[in-house]
């Protein structure tokens, strides 16, 4: 479809009143002289209309980095669009309703940010949510594929820890995996950690780093306290209250709102921290560093969380984790139990189809 057509379709979906006030009435966007895209980045939001993906799409058109925004979900995107696309920002907005239109959702898009899939209610673990969206990544992950095999993926759905694998694999079987473009979205830990730290040091959230390694979930999530930033000490209480307190966070929101859903606001805030530092890195900026996960040779693990630098080519570089201390070497060894098999069932559910 050429990019007229596909604005005259998009404005249908802005303009649903456009019937009511008569075919003539209305300026269409068709002739409207803005078709975004000349610079800036594109990216995609699938899941777009969910808890995460709302907000999410809304911070996103804040972005100046990006200039088209594509906004998919298999329900509600023609009003999610029609919100977003009324913020007086440069990026222009456009909405994909349902499987037929994935593949015009993801062409040409230099980044795609996936929240798509059911969140956890109390009561229940990450894994559990494994039946319902490892299905789901496997068929965005092969509209991926097809569609716009270069772009970077940050993928949010959970159980991270098995939906990474999950994609990696669907890629792999079409021939298009960069595992550098691969990225599993982590930064709501160090965002809690960041938050969580600061409170018992009394500083500003904004002043204080926290590397969080391992993977997401329960004790696979390893906040590496010794090299806090800026360098400080924790008794033992305090380093036992503040790893269960970041291990637990998904699961303290997942309580307190009690049936409601899991993270999402803080959530969005986190992809777009994660998306911007991604962006940056593809724009080609020096010094962009963020925890992941991702494909890794840190530890024996064929996928691992740590620090990594972003570039033109997604996940240039991944660091070691850098000198534990007795505590967090325990910790290490209890989480790659468990990733091992939360990867290991990823794999499978690919290789066994
Ligand atoms: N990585 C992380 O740190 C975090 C991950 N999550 C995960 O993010 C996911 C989404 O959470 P919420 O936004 O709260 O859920 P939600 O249920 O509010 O929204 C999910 C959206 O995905 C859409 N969806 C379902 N199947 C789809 C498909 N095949 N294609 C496109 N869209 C589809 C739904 O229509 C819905 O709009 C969950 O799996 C949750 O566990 C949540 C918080 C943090
Ligand atoms: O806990 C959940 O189910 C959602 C999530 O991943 C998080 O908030 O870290």
């Amino acid at each position: 479809m050429d990019p007229n057509q596909r604005l005259a379709r998009f404005a249908a979906h802005l303009h649903p009143q456009k019937s009511v006030l008569g075919e003539n009435s209305m300026l269409s966007l068709q002739d409207c002289r803005a078709k975004g895209g000349a610079s800036g980045f594109k990216v995609a939001i699938l899941g777009a209309a969910g808890g995460i993906g709302q907000p999410l799409a809304m911070l996103m058109k804040i972005n100046p980095l990006v200039s088209v925004l594509h906004l998919y979900d298999v329900v509600n995107t023609p009003g999610v669009t029609a919100d977003i696309s009324h913020m007086d920002t440069s990026a222009v907005v456009r909405g994909f309703l349902g499987a037929q239109e994935l593949e015009n959702a993801l062409t040409g898009m230099d980044l795609v940010i996936i929240p798509a899939g059911v969140p956890r209610k109390p009561g229940m673990t990450r894994d559990d949510l494994f039946n319902i969206n490892a299905g789901i990544v496997k068929t965005l992950c092969e509209g991926i594929a097809k569609s716009c095999p270069n772009a970077v993926v940050n993928l949010i759905s959970n159980p991270v820890n098995s939906t990474v694998p999950i994609a990696a694999e669907v890629f792999k079987k079409a021939g298009t995996y960069d595992p550098k473009k691969l990225l599993g979205v982590t930064m709501l830990d160090v965002v809690r950690a960041n938050t969580f730290v600061a409170e018992v040091l009394g500083l500003d959230p904004q002043q204080v780093s926290v590397p969080v390694v391992g993977g997401h979930a329960g004790v696979t999530i390893l906040p590496l306290l010794s090299q806090v930033k800026p360098s400080s000490s924790f008794t033992q209480e305090e380093i036992e209250y503040l790893t269960k307190r970041i291990q637990d966070g998904g699961t303290e929101v997942v309580q307190a709102k009690a049936g409601a859903g899991s993270a999402t606001l803080s959530m969005a805030y986190a992809a777009v921290k994660f998306a911007d530092a991604c962006l940056r890195g593809l724009r080609g900026d020096a010094g962009v560093v963020e925890c992941a996960f991702v494909s890794s040779q840190v530890t024996e693990l064929p996928f691992f969380a740590s620090k990594v630098r972003l570039g033109r080519g997604g996940a240039e570089e991944v660091y070691q984790l850098g000198p534990l201390n007795e505590y967090e070497r325990a910790g290490l060894e209890k989480a790659k139990k468990e990733l091992s098999e939360s990867i290991q069932k990823g794999v499978s559910f690919i290789s066994s189809k």
